[in-house]
């Protein structure tokens, strides 16, 4: 290549220095986790694990790729649903013995674009996009090397006893001058939710090292899955701290239910003169008239032609022989002058996918099929026909909470 040619195309490492810095999310999501099985796509609060920090790495729009590393298959399908690429990792790394560290060398060794690696743990799944918006700047613009995320706890430590006839000795406090919680600004401890490091530290076999500084979260919003007692803690954290999307919720005032699969568990029994017989559980009529109580209709529908279903008396619109529930939804809640964002959508079949995917809130039985179970955003721990609809009025109860804590918070700035 001639002079003139070489300054015209510069080479790959100036090219590297021109552009940008590649900042790429990566979570790792191995199959054979210890303790919880297939932890990093068990639902939490109707969620897959990983779904969770996948939206706020997706909504923080601050990384040039997000990835989730795994070896799994099923964890790829659930990675790829919420947004990311997939990076399937060698078994060498995936191992009870492999490190975080291990792995995301491994990525960094297939993926040379990448200059800055924001590691950020599916155990931690309160996580918000702001965290995420403001590490990025510490990093880009502020100059960091490493950032990673502790939380403030008020934890008074004493040594451990190794031996017989040892005592005890404080670690971090005056026993004669115990200071009270507020006169006492705890101390920082590494929290676990997302370790940020540039590709050098990491080569040199470091996530923490370099220009290294903490980034300090809300408590609130700090929660480690560590071992299977923490589980329920989170699911009750996410669900008031958690990031639920870009778009704010809204008040529900319409629960549209599919009937065959929801209501029902599907079985249909037939008897000599040809009359069916369906049931359903008691527990899902108290789901929907508590729905109706606090003001949200209820329209149950059916894609069958069935008088069985017509003559159940649940108190609410049943519409039958729908072929195109988008559309006949659509329309109800175009006269209803509803939006979307208004309603909440229970479905189970692939028939049911476009207005799960349209739906302020979406929800499936825990016997859906994976299409539906994927659109929506909520699996419930029930099937359908055995209280997956009184499980769903739970969940929007819960968030309509959310919803009204928000406007109050909103109005208490305004006031
Ligand atoms: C960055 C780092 O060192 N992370 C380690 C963290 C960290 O030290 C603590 O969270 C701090 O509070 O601790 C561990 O945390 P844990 O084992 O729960 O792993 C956190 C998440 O990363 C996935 N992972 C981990 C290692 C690996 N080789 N592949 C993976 O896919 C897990 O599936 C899980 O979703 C630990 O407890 O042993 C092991 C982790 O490797």
């Amino acid at each position: 290549m001639d002079s003139a040619a070489a300054s015209a195309s510069p080479g790959p490492a100036a090219q590297a220095a021109q552009r940008p810095p590649h900042m790429a999310a990566l979570v790792l999501a191995r199959g054979g986790s210890k303790g919880i099985p297939l932890k990093n796509i068990k639902p939490l609060a109707g969620v897959p694990l990983i779904g969770w920090v996948l939206r706020a790495a997706i909504d923080a729009g601050v990384f040039q790729s997000v990835w989730v590393s795994t070896d799994h298959d099923e964890i790829e399908k659930v990675a790829k649903q919420f947004g990311a690429q997939v990076h399937r990792r060698s078994s060498e790394v995936s191992q009870d013995s492999s490190t975080s560290l291990d792995a995301i060398k491994e990525f960094l060794l297939h993926h040379k674009e990448v200059d800055i690696i924001g590691n950020i743990q599916a155990t931690s799944p309160c996580l918000h996009p702001d965290d995420l918006i403001k590490v990025a700047k510490m990093i880009r613009e502020d100059g960091f090397e490493c950032v990673f995320s502790v939380v403030r706890r008020h934890l008074f430590r004493w040594s451990e006893i190794k031996g017989v006839n040892k005592v005890t000795t404080p670690q971090n406090l005056n026993p004669a001058k115990r200071p009270r919680r507020q006169d006492w600004d705890g101390e920082l401890c590494e929290n676990g939710s997302f370790y940020f490091a540039k590709k050098h530290l990491i080569e040199g076999g470091c996530l923490q090292g370099g220009k290294v500084i903490y980034y300090e979260m809300r408590a609130e919003r700090s929660v480690d899955i560590d071992i299977d007692i923490d589980w329920p803690i989170a699911e009750q954290r996410v669900l008031r701290y958690g990031y639920f999307g870009k778009e704010p919720l809204k008040e529900v005032k319409l629960l549209v239910c599919n009937i065959d699969g929801c209501l029902t568990n599907g079985h249909i029994y037939l008897s000599e003169d040809q009359k069916e017989i369906i049931s359903y559980d008691v527990r899902d009529a108290v789901g929907i008239s508590l729905l109706k109580k606090r003001g949200v209709q209820v329209w149950l529908i059916s894609e069958r032609c069935s008088k069985t279903i017509s003559a159940m008396k649940l108190d609410c619109e049943v519409i039958v022989s729908v072929t195109h529930k988008l559309r006949v939804v659509e329309d109800w809640i175009n006269k209803m002058s509803l939006s979307w964002k208004e309603v909440a959508y229970l479905g189970n079949e692939e028939s049911d996918v476009d207005c799960l995917k349209k739906a302020g809130m979406s929800g499936v039985p825990a016997d859906a099929c994976a299409t539906a179970q994927k659109a929506a955003g909520y699996i419930c721990k029930s099937n359908g026909g055995r209280g997956a609809i009184r499980e769903f009025a739970e969940h929007i109860f819960l968030l309509m909470e959310k919803v009204n804590s928000q406007e109050r918070k909103l109005n208490d700035l305004k006031n």
